[in-house]
Parts: C-alpha cells; structure tokens; sequence
C-alpha cells in the first residue's frame, strides 16, 4: 500500500482513547488524510498508524477487546509505518518496566521503556529539545505522566534526549537503580516507526508529524 512520493498518504489515528483528535488535526496540516481506528477492517485501509497518548494498560484491554491487537501486531510486524506518543510508545516498545502484568506490547521498537519515570513526583513537564531530522530549531516538548527509554538496541536512532540538567531534580528518587539524574532518551526510530515520550499533538507545531508523514511515504 506505499503511496507515491508528494501524494496524499492515508494514515490512521487508534482511536479506542487518548488523545485521538489532536492528532488527526496535526496529520492533516502536516499533508496527510487522518481517519480513526477502531476495528480491523479500517486498520487494514490505513499506509501508517498514531497511536496516541492515554493509559498504555487500559489501551492494551482495548485492543483486546476491540481484536485488534493481533491484527495491528501483523502489520506492525509487516512494516506498516507507526508513530507513538508517551502511551503509545509503551506500547510499540519490546519491554516496559512498571508495566502491569497483563499489559501487551507490539514490539515495533527493540527499546526498553520505564512507564511514568518523570511523573513520580512531577505529573507534567515542559522542555525545548533538539530533535534529530525536525528542521527549524528546537520542539517544544510537553510530558504528562511520561516513560523515557531505558535501553536501545543496535537498530534504534535516538532522535532526542532530555539533558541531565533539565530531567526534573527529584524523579524516582526512591529508586536506587535508577539512580542520579542522567541525559534521558525521549525520542527514537527505528525503521519506519517512530516514537516519543512527549505529545507533539498538543503544541499547535506540526514538524513532528510531518517527519512522521514522509516515513510513510519512503515507505
Ligand atoms: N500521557 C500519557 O500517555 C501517559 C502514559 C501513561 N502514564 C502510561 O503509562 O500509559
């Protein structure tokens, strides 16, 4: 299903939760066509997926529910091109620590993530980050409750970190294996899958979709 370069793709936003709209905003001012995912037969439409930002256990029941989990597993595992924000990368990540153990995972990203690492004692965060093939200076980053990437294998680019000086002062400090603040990773891709810890949805700037429009063009 590639669409041809400059053309229109059809990308699809898993719409069982989260922040759905926002995203199929961002989409369309970025030069997509954005349609919401619910059942396996509109999956089957879409050139590439968002999987928004929510509650990663309670969006991977709903998978289940909704029997999409194996289907979106398939094209995951095909290549089809996904873009998950803060829940959404827990999701596409191999592993998720302090994850629930009912909790799935999709496993298009060789990453280990630690859910709601910044938000043990900070609900939400804002940072201005470089961000790797993003254009135009710095992206404004917001983080609500959100994972870092703990591991990255060989394959994985780390697109952004969140420097040691502006992770908050007092994350996880019951946690002695996590340790004194340290530069965390907040963006990756692999292949044609991308991720992010922070929600570019919500900051009215649209490079981060973009970057993620033309993956599924290339693709
Ligand atoms: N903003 C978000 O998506 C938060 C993610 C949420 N803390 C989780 O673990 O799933």
């Amino acid at each position: 299903m590639a669409t041809a370069s400059g053309a229109r793709p059809t990308i699809g936003v898993l719409a069982l939760q989260g922040a759905v709209r926002e995203h199929v905003a961002m989409l369309e001012r970025a030069g997509a066509h954005a349609v919401p995912v619910r059942r396996e037969a509109e999956l089957s439409e879409v050139d590439g997926l968002v999987l928004p930002g929510g509650e990663s256990t309670t969006m991977s029941r709903l998978l289940e529910s909704f029997e999409l989990l194996e289907p979106l597993r398939a094209r995951i595992a095909d290549g089809m091109p996904a873009f998950g924000s803060c829940a959404g990368l827990i999701l596409l990540a191999r592993q998720a620590l302090d994850g629930r153990p009912d909790q799935q995972q999709l496993g298009g990203l060789d990453v280990v993530v630690r859910r709601n690492a910044f938000g043990r004692q900070v609900d939400s965060f804002e940072v201005d980050l470089d961000f790797a093939g993003v254009g135009g200076g710095p992206v404004h980053a917001v983080f609500i409750r959100a994972p870092w990437v703990e591991k990255a294998g060989a394959g994985v680019e780390v697109l952004a970190t969140v420097p040691a000086a502006l992770v908050p002062g007092d994350s996880m400090p019951e946690d002695p294996a996590v340790g004194e603040p340290e530069a965390r990773i907040v963006a990756v891709r692999q292949g044609s899958v991308l991720a992010t810890a922070f929600h570019p949805e919500i900051t009215g700037d649209e490079r981060v979709h973009r970057l993620f429009v033309e993956l599924v063009r290339e693709a």
